[in-house]
């Protein structure tokens, strides 16, 4: 069961998803656990995740989006044993991680800032990697996927960043990892690598890897992720499936008004609306008939002279509506998530 905050209404409830790998007796089998996990920095004063629980399913692609300092790479380097929590814990495979354990075997990963040994050739590099382990996966298949046949005699620190991410993303594979930690994988990529690099995770799923990666880039989250996490000042805000997220706050369609005057606002309230302002932005969330109707209404009264805005756009509620939604919610109502 995945808890999605219905933050329209304010009221917790709870979506029931059956993942194909649920055992008769309707448990779980998790890859990877983080419990009550938190951490602050020292010298700051906000915590940098706080109580963050969640769960990991083999064979699945969880996708971890937020903003900038929203605690995503902390969360990482935490599950992959890199940085150590203030409290919580941390289990890869019924193993609790730490520093330097036997959980490495399991994973693979990738962080923003890339370990990669620059004075080697690309195929050297492959090469060493390979040789840490006693069965490393199909390397050239992994190589070709990811488009990086064709550089294998390149000087490491020759390639573009991209395709250094790309060596990157390859090198974690190497292991036949469990699961794949991804920090920001398309960050650097263009637009046909980044489809082949979604491409050839899937296929790792396909296989029962489980991949959490991280990324900026909503329209990449929505289209590739089997569960979406969002963290929000080091609080999961979100935890569910594509359509379970979306629909959280509260209706399959959104209108939003730019430059919208205050009188705009208040006009909406009135109609018992619930607008979200972003800055000189409002949006408002509903039903897609209902939403419509009030469009039709906000241009009468526009006509009117009772209110002020630039633009109405109308369209299917994305991710990013969501986000703005979420980003607002209370404290009370944000602190639900984690998974069972
Ligand atoms: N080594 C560090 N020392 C002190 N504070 C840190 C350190 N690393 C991260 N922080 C702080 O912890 C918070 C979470 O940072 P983190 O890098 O985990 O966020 P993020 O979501 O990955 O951000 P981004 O999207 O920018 O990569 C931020 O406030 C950041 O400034």
């Amino acid at each position: 069961v995945w808890v999605v905050p219905d933050f329209a209404g304010g009221v917790t409830h709870t979506n029931t998803y059956t993942h194909p790998l649920t055992t008769r007796n309707g448990y779980l089998m998790t890859i990877a656990t983080l419990t009550n996990v938190s951490k602050r920095y020292p010298g700051i004063d906000r915590p940098a995740l706080e109580n963050l629980s969640l769960s990991i399913m083999p064979g699945s692609i969880v996708v971890l989006v937020g903003a900038n300092g929203s605690g995503k790479t902390t969360a990482m380097e935490i599950l992959s044993g890199l940085r150590e929590a203030d409290s919580g814990s941390v289990v890869i495979n019924g193993r609790k991680v730490v520093p330097g354990g036997q959980h490495r075997y399991d994973i693979g990963v990738q962080l923003q800032e890339g370990g990669l040994p620059q004075r080697l050739k690309v195929k050297e590099a492959v090469r060493s990697v390979s040789a840490l382990y006693q069965d490393p996966g199909p390397v050239d298949s992994i190589l070709h996927q990811l488009g990086l046949t064709d550089r294998m005699n390149q000087m490491v620190d020759r390639l573009s960043g991209g395709w250094q991410r790309r060596l990157d993303i390859a090198l974690a594979c190497v292991g036949r990892p469990q699961l794949l930690i991804l920090d920001e994988p398309s960050s650097g990529l263009d637009p046909m690598a980044r489809a082949e690099m979604w491409e050839f995770l899937r296929s790792l799923r396909s296989r029962g890897t489980a991949v959490l990666a991280s990324t900026h880039d909503l329209t990449e989250a929505e289209a590739f992720a089997d569960r979406l996490l969002l963290l929000h000042q080091g609080k999961l805000l979100l935890d569910g499936t594509v359509p379970q997220v979306l629909a959280s706050a509260g209706g399959e369609w959104r209108i939003r008004l730019t430059e919208a005057s205050d009188q705009t606002e208040a006009f909406l309230r009135n109609r018992g609306e619930r607008p979200l302002r972003q800055g000189e932005n409002i949006s408002v969330v509903g039903e897609r008939h209902h939403l419509e109707r009030l469009s039709r209404d906000i241009d009468l009264e526009r006509a009117a002279g009772g209110l002020s805005y630039s633009d109405l756009l109308s369209g299917p509620i994305r991710l990013e509506d969501v986000y703005a939604y979420a980003a607002n919610l209370t404290p009370t109502a944000s602190t639900s998530g984690g998974s069972s």
